[in-house]
């Protein structure tokens, strides 16, 4: 019986809290929202209608004319023309070919699959994309995702703090709404809070930086963030953690008194580029400063004075000549080593159980949502220990095959790579070669690195833009690596919609399982174009577990050469036959939406029983619709095809009636 009067009382404690906190919430949101409204308000000032006659057009655009537009406010029954005048676009400004924007980077990206929930549908505007199987491969809309809502979360945290229950008290309470929903993390599981309440005893795997800290400090805290794989991009990654070492420090390259080589004006008047040899350093340093500085030198060690004084806030010479006190203390530190080098450590890529997180996924069938597979779960790979089916269609062929697969080695016995069969990157690569001697080139086994591409410029072609030499290339040379995003299959399949509708595809593929897709991340090597007498060929490496595919050339290259690879059999067999050479695909849409209006119609324009069609990409006097001749306004109007109504039929209406008044104007002058 106490017991329970206990937890009644704990009970009605809770809910009183949480109405209480829900009320100011309610109180606050409406002053919120009050506020905000006020501020958007303006004064409505109705526009001028100008008198005929009194139209001007200004002296810089004479010649070009004017037009009128006609706004009509359906509700109000009012009519308001407005004056515009009509430029002459340079050719310079004319629009750039419609290319989609694509994201730079020097690695490939694991992506895996894209996510169920289609965040837009592409095309949306153009009635000619083939929509409906395209959402097929989706199962939701982003907006149909369901997010944990941020009010009750606001809701769950104050009440952690002001009961000062624990995380995990607060997830196994049942009161309506905040009870954990499926699919929705428990707020005991979260672990991005910038601030947490009070009373909060959970142990957090995210120790949020603050400004107080040391600088090292902040920044070991925002490096737990990212994954230890360069190439994965999950937050909080749980796949990969233990899977790769830390990254090595970098050490300098360039000496402290080559730096004004890179360098052209000074950054200021305490620039190191200005003689300061003589001066001393006698500004305060304290420990932070010193500490921030190290760790600049640390982690970008090639980094100019003048971009590290700005971060430091100090005079750029007093940078300058503490990088060369740090140079010689590293030297220094070299000197004290033992000159036995210890082993280096063994690169455990051939142990599936170190290399791969040793979680079974304890299920019988192919790994999929519903398994709770850990690499599911973090959009990787299946790796070796899940043990997934075989038919798992994100299983890494990589970890098996790395052992057997035969690629340049290095055969230097002091790298591991060569002892796990693998290419090296020196970036990622424990023990390698490279490391000790500063100079990534050096490591035999070095296969894809970024020092040893080409120059290069992209330029249009017969088949749209294509990669052109800006230096002589040697047969054998490396021209650049082709990068992406890594994509599986299900994947691949989707974007192949968007791929036969743009008419244009930047996919590779690795095996029947994997590509490497820079349609939207990737760099200018999406631009070389297919032919049969290639003059490079790609290469397709394993590097530390990753695959890469590098360009190289199959023969001496002259400077101003297009760069070109066979793109093999099944590219354009999967994308139908391979292309005539095309015309340009807006003067071909449009071509054909000309001729098939005027074979409906001769006059080149259609009326149907709900308002107008007209055509927005050419729109001239053809396209005036009959019924704006007539009284009344047009409530509904097909623009291509789509139905529209409300501010669109607006739009066409006022474009459409600033034709008719044009073309009235030009009969009357007649
Ligand atoms: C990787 S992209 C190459 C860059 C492309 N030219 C551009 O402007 O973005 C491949 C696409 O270029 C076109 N292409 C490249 N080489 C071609 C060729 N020999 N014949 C026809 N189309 C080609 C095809 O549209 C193909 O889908």
């Amino acid at each position: 019986m106490m017991d329970t009067g206990r937890v009644d009382t704990r009970e009605y404690e809770l809910r009183a809290t949480v109405r209480d906190i829900y009320e100011e919430l309610l109180e606050w949101d409406r002053q919120y929202s009050t506020k905000t409204l006020q501020g958007l308000q303006c004064q409505y000032e109705p526009v001028p209608t100008l008198p005929k006659g009194k139209r001007k057009v200004s002296d810089t655009q004479k010649g070009s004319g004017s037009e009128v537009f006609s706004m009509e406010t359906f509700d109000k029954q009012a009519n308001t023309q407005l004056v515009a005048d009509k430029m002459k676009m340079d050719v310079k400004f004319a629009p750039v070919p419609r290319y989609e924007s694509c994201t730079p980077v020097s690695r490939n990206i694991v992506v895996g699959d894209d996510s169920d929930h289609m965040p837009f549908s592409p095309y949306s505007d153009d009635p000619k994309f083939a929509f409906e199987p395209y959402h097929e491969e989706h199962k939701y809309f982003e907006w149909q995702k369901r997010h944990l809502d941020p009010d009750l979360e606001m809701l769950a945290i104050e009440t952690i703090s002001r009961l000062h229950l624990s995380p995990e008290e607060l997830d196994d309470i049942e009161i309506d709404g905040l009870k954990p929903q499926p699919g929705i993390t428990r707020v005991s599981q979260r672990r991005d809070y910038p601030e947490m309440p009070q009373g909060w005893s959970g142990a957090l795997p995210y120790n949020p930086p603050h400004v107080e800290a040391a600088p090292s400090e902040i920044l070991r805290n925002i490096t737990r963030y990212f994954c230890n794989n360069p190439n994965c991009l999950t937050g909080y990654c749980d796949s990969h953690s233990d899977e790769l070492p830390d990254i090595p420090l970098s050490l300098p390259t360039v000496a402290s008194d080559a730096l004004n080589n890179a360098a052209t004006d000074p950054c200021g008047e305490d620039c190191f580029l200005l003689d300061f040899s003589t001066r001393p350093i006698n500004d305060p340093w304290d420990a932070t400063d010193i500490e921030l500085l190290q760790l600049l030198f640390e982690t970008s060690p090639d980094a100019m004075p003048c971009d590290l004084s700005v971060i430091c806030r100090k005079p750029c010479y007093q940078v300058l000549k503490r990088r060369k006190d740090y140079l010689i203390s590293l030297d220094s530190a070299r000197s004290d080593r033992p000159t036995k080098r210890p082993l280096p450590p063994r690169f455990n890529d051939h142990d599936p159980t170190r290399y791969t997180p040793n979680i079974p996924c304890g299920h019988d069938g192919p790994c999929n949502a519903m398994s709770d597979c850990p690499c599911w779960n973090n959009d990787a790979h299946c790796t070796l220990s899940c043990r997934c089916d075989k038919k798992c269609l994100r299983q890494r062929k990589g970890c098996t095959c790395s052992a057997t697969r035969k690629g340049r080695k290095c055969s230097s016995t002091r790298c591991s790579c060569f002892e796990a069969h693998l290419e090296c990157d020196p970036r990622i690569c424990i023990g390698c070669c490279a490391r000790d001697s500063h100079d990534p080139t050096s490591c035999r086994n070095v296969y894809i690195q970024q020092g040893l591409w080409k120059a290069t410029e992209v330029s249009p072609t017969d088949w749209g833009l294509g990669l052109f030499l800006l230096e002589d290339a040697d047969e054998g040379d490396m021209i650049m690596e082709y990068t992406g995003e890594l994509i599986f299959e299900p994947t691949t399949r989707s974007r192949d919609h968007v791929v036969s509708h743009r008419g244009r595809g930047y996919l590779f593929q690795l095996n029947s399982t994997m590509s490497i897709d820079s349609s939207y991340v990737g760099n200018a090597s999406r631009y070389i174009n297919h032919n049969k007498n290639a003059n490079c060929r790609a290469n397709i490496r394993l590097v530390n577990g990753e695959h890469r595919i590098g360009v190289f050339a199959t023969k001496p290259l002259k400077k101003g050469t297009e760069v070109l690879f066979d793109y093999g059999p099944s590219f354009f067999q999967t994308k139908g036959a391979e292309p005539q050479k095309p015309q340009k695909p807006e003067d071909q849409e449009i071509q054909e939406i000309k001729k098939k209006r005027l074979k409906r119609n001769p006059r080149g324009y259609e009326v149907d029983a709900h308002g107008v069609t007209l055509s927005h990409r050419s729109l001239d006097e053809k396209d005036v619709p009959m019924q704006m001749e007539k009284e009344g306004p047009v409530t509904e109007a097909v623009v291509d095809g789509w139905r529209t109504e409300g501010e669109g039929v607006l739009l066409v209406s006022s474009i459409a009636s600033s034709v008719v008044s044009q073309s009235h104007a030009r009969q009357s002058e007649g």
